[in-house]
């Protein structure tokens, strides 16, 4: 596969995405219940969050697939709220890929432009540009050899490659992808992951991407975005959402193994199972004692579970320490710096 040092010829200009108070129903559900959300220019967007808190419904709005009941959209400087979906600049890769199966994998990735030229003879690409930059994206995306064969005979994260090819041959500046990695298994999605960051520092365009697996999301994103209920719960460098997260719903849902929580004098205290010191006598942090469960064995080192006074919990030991069994007793300190304290509502303190 290629890899460009220079910006290649695919390369356009990046637009930011802004929803301001966006809302969508389908009869008594709400997909969208008010969405503000502002999709930094050449970022890497994910959004992320439980099935059914409207991941689709916000990509499909920002295509112009579905159009909201409330609220403004806009890309760069353009209020496209009511614009057709041909009037946007954006191209949209779906779970599915959606290739035409009668036609070859060249066929499949010049087929909009193929349409362009049709429609605008004049100014539309001419049968040269269109090879020329069939060859440029097939190279970029490694289906030179490819170009040929019908997508029956791809793998998946071939075709996937195909799908991603015919969005960026026709240089959007915004290319939508909607759980672009649910079809391949588990070896090939690392590596198409690698491929989508790889793809997107070398393109330079917006890149918004839905999946529901927050794991995916913090590896991936420039940008993050966790949805809960048809609204943006928080949204950051992944890094922000992660360290401090907004609520104990970001909190809890952000993280694998996800984050320890418990009841504490009317407060809700978090703390990832990562940061619990095994052992610890330090007087500046939270000593919480209990009795290993089980253990699960990870390679460089065992998640334990625990059951401890006020229900259980979950620590990460990491190799060289003391190996825990079940039954053994242990105690746990927990950093003051490393604890997360969320009020009744849920949200944040301090
Ligand atoms: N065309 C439709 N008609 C009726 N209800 C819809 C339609 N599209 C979406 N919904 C509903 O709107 C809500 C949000 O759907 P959406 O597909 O945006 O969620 P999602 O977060 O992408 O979910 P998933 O991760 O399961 O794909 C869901 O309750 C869904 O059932």
């Amino acid at each position: 596969m290629t890899t460009l040092t220079s910006p290649p010829r695919t390369t356009h200009t990046a637009a930011q995405v802004e929803l301001a108070g966006v809302t969508r129903t389908f009869g008594a559900v709400v997909a969208l219940a008010g969405v503000d959300l502002t999709i930094p220019a050449g970022s890497l967007t994910v959004i992320v969050g439980p099935s059914g808190c409207g991941k689709s419904t916000i990509l499909r709005t920002i295509a112009g697939l579905d159009s909201p009941d409330g609220g403004v959209l806009r890309i760069g400087a353009d209020d496209v709220t009511s614009r057709s979906p041909g009037e946007r600049d954006v191209t949209m890769v779906f779970q599915d890929y959606a290739l035409f199966p009668h036609m070859t994998v060249e066929g499949n990735i010049s087929f909009g432009l193929r349409l362009q030229a049709r429609h605008d003879r004049r100014s539309g690409p001419k049968r040269e540009q269109i090879r020329t930059r069939v060859g440029d994206v097939a190279a970029l995306l490694g289906l030179e050899d490819l170009l040929g064969r019908r997508p029956a005979q791809l793998s998946g994260g071939q075709r996937q490659r195909v799908a991603l090819a015919r969005a960026i041959v026709r240089r959007p500046s915004l290319l939508l992808l909607d759980e672009p990695l649910s079809a391949l298994d588990p070896q090939l999605r690392a590596s198409a992951r690698a491929e989508i960051i790889r793809l997107h520092r070398e393109l330079g365009t917006t890149l918004v991407l839905v999946t529901h697996d927050q794991q995916e999301a913090l590896s991936t994103a420039t940008h993050l975005v966790v949805m809960e209920r048809g609204v943006v719960a928080q949204s950051g460098s992944p890094d922000e959402l992660y360290r401090r997260p907004a609520s104990e719903f970001v909190a809890a849902f952000l993280g694998s193994p996800p984050m320890n929580l418990h009841d504490r004098g009317g407060l809700r205290i978090g703390w990832r199972p990562t940061d619990g010191q095994l052992e610890s006598r330090s007087a500046d942090a939270l000593p919480i004692e209990g009795v290993v469960e089980s253990c699960e064995y990870t390679g460089d080192g065992q998640h334990v579970r625990c059951t401890g006074p006020d229900g259980g919990f979950m620590l990460v030991q990491r190799e060289g320490e003391r190996w825990l069994v079940p039954g053994d007793s242990v105690r746990v300190a927990v950093p003051t710096e490393r604890l997360h304290r969320f009020g009744p509502d849920g949200t944040r303190l301090s």
